[in-house]
Formats: C-alpha cells, structure tokens, sequence
C-alpha cells in the first residue's frame, strides 16, 4: 500500500509533499514585522490611488444630477460674491442639482450653504492640504482626497455642468481643464457657466483676442464658456443644454433605428 502524500490547499492553490511551504500565508501576514520603506514607494503609493478611486465612486455614483461649484477658497462672507455664491447654490438645488464643491471656505461654502439652506444635496470633494484645513460646515456628504487629480476626476464624473465663481489659480486651473476636456471632445455633456462678467470678462476678451487672433484655439472654442451674472441664467444655461443633449440622444437613437 502506497503511503499518502500530505497536501496543503493555500487558496485556490494546492501544494503537494515536498511543494508543501513551512509556514501558512496567515503566518507570514501575521507573524513579520519588516522594513516598513515600502509604504513610501510608488508601487504603494498606486494601491493609495485606487483607494481613493474607489472610495470616490463608491460615494458618488449613486447621485444624481449634480452641478460643480468652483470659487475662490479666500472670499470672506462679507462679500457680494459670496452672496452671489450662496443665492447660486440656492437656485440650482432648487432645480433638483446636488451641489458639489471643493468643500472648503470662500465661494465653496457660500454654494454649499446656498443649496443646504434650499433643503438641496450639498457635497463637498476636500483635499488634503499642507496647512490645516477642514470641510465647511454647510455639507451633507463630505470626501477627503489626498491626490488632487483623483478628485479632479470626481468632480467632473459626478457632475453635468460646472459653474466657476470668481476666484484664483485653483479656480482658473479648474476652469481651464473642464473647457480643455470639452475642446478635445473627452467630454461632450458639459455646460461651462462663469458667474461675473465683470470679473471674467477682461479673460474671456483675452482669449478672443490672444488666443483666437492668432489662431490657438478653433472659432468655436470660447463660446464653450457662458457668463452671466443672473443666477436663475446659471440654472436655465444648464437646464437648456441637458434638454438638447437628451433631444440630440433621442434623434440619434431614432437615426440608428434603436
Ligand atoms: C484659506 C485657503 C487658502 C484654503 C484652501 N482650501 C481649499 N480647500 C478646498 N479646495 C480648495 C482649497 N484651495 C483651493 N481649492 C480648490 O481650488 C479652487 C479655489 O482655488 P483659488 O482660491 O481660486 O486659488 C476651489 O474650487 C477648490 O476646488
């Protein structure tokens, strides 16, 4: 009679006699300590990322039509913008749009206050700072990134439209990568409204000029951004372009016979 061979199942793995390992994978987890550099390794640094990634979409994939507020992160309460930020958010939760913001001081929390006042949904999408600095009082739901680019995608996954309130590079590097991904067709649903013709208008002259006259940008590209100074046109602007883009879907599908 031939004696047994041991066997070992570790997961969907099954290691026979000699294959056999000393230790259980259990042991190894548990049992060492290690050197710890590899948590500052970039190959760490990406499972950090997916993290972020998944929190993220875990989080936000179940809201629903939404709308991104970006403003200064300095504009005192005082303030007619801030003001301005607050009746903004008001009007477009009460056209049913959950208000995400970057969740922090200035025209964030005058939009998120607007649209928590209006009874509306309120988010905030944070990120970490080397100063401290928490989310604003006025939010309903509220995520702490890490990586600025992670949450750049949030902002413009979650959201239909962005609106842009006056503020400074942060607000203008938001700006400039949403009208971006609209220019290069990586986004095609996607009002850009900038409230403050007084303050955006001087930028949007410069483009015309700067950008246009020399043949940077195509005929088109600054009519990519809207401005206004009525908060009701921030909520038609972006109510208009989501009913002919759902008109566009229907005579697509009705084109292709679906
Ligand atoms: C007091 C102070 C400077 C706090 C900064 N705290 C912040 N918290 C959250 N988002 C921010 C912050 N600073 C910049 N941002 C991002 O950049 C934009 C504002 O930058 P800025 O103030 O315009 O250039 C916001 O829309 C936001 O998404």
């Amino acid at each position: 009679m031939t004696e047994s061979r041991k066997i070992r199942r570790a997961g969907p793995l099954t290691f026979h006699g000699e294959a056999i390992p000393e230790t259980t994978t259990d042991q190894r987890l548990l049992d060492r300590r290690g050197p710890a550099e590899w948590v500052h390794t970039d190959p760490w640094r990406v499972m950090r990322i997916q993290s972020e990634f998944v929190e993220g979409f875990g989080l936000l994939s179940e809201v629903g039509q939404a709308v991104s507020v970006f403003g200064s992160a300095r504009t005192r309460p005082d303030s007619p913008h801030y003001t301005l930020g607050e009746t903004v958010g008001a009007k477009l939760a009460g056209a049913g749009y959950t208000v995400i913001t970057g969740g922090g001081p200035g025209m964030m929390e005058a939009a998120n206050k607007g649209a928590q006042k209006a009874g509306g949904t309120s988010i905030g999408l944070g990120i970490e700072l080397p100063f401290e600095q928490s989310l604003n009082e006025y939010i309903d739901i509220g995520v702490t990134f890490r990586y600025f680019f992670v949450r750049k995608t949030m902002f413009v996954k979650y959201s239909q439209a962005f609106v842009v309130m006056p503020g400074g590079f942060g607000t203008l590097d938001e700006l400039f990568e949403a009208i971006t991904l609209v220019q290069t067709g990586k986004v095609t649903r996607f009002p850009v409204v900038l409230v403050g013709t007084a303050f955006w208008g001087g930028l949007r002259d410069w483009i015309r000029k700067n950008l246009l006259e020399e043949g940077l940008i195509s005929p088109g590209d600054p009519d990519i951004m809207y401005l206004t100074d009525d908060p009701d046109d921030v909520v038609s602007i972006i109510r208009d372009a989501h009913v002919n883009l759902a008109r566009k879907d229907a005579e697509a599908e009705t084109e292709n016979g679906t």
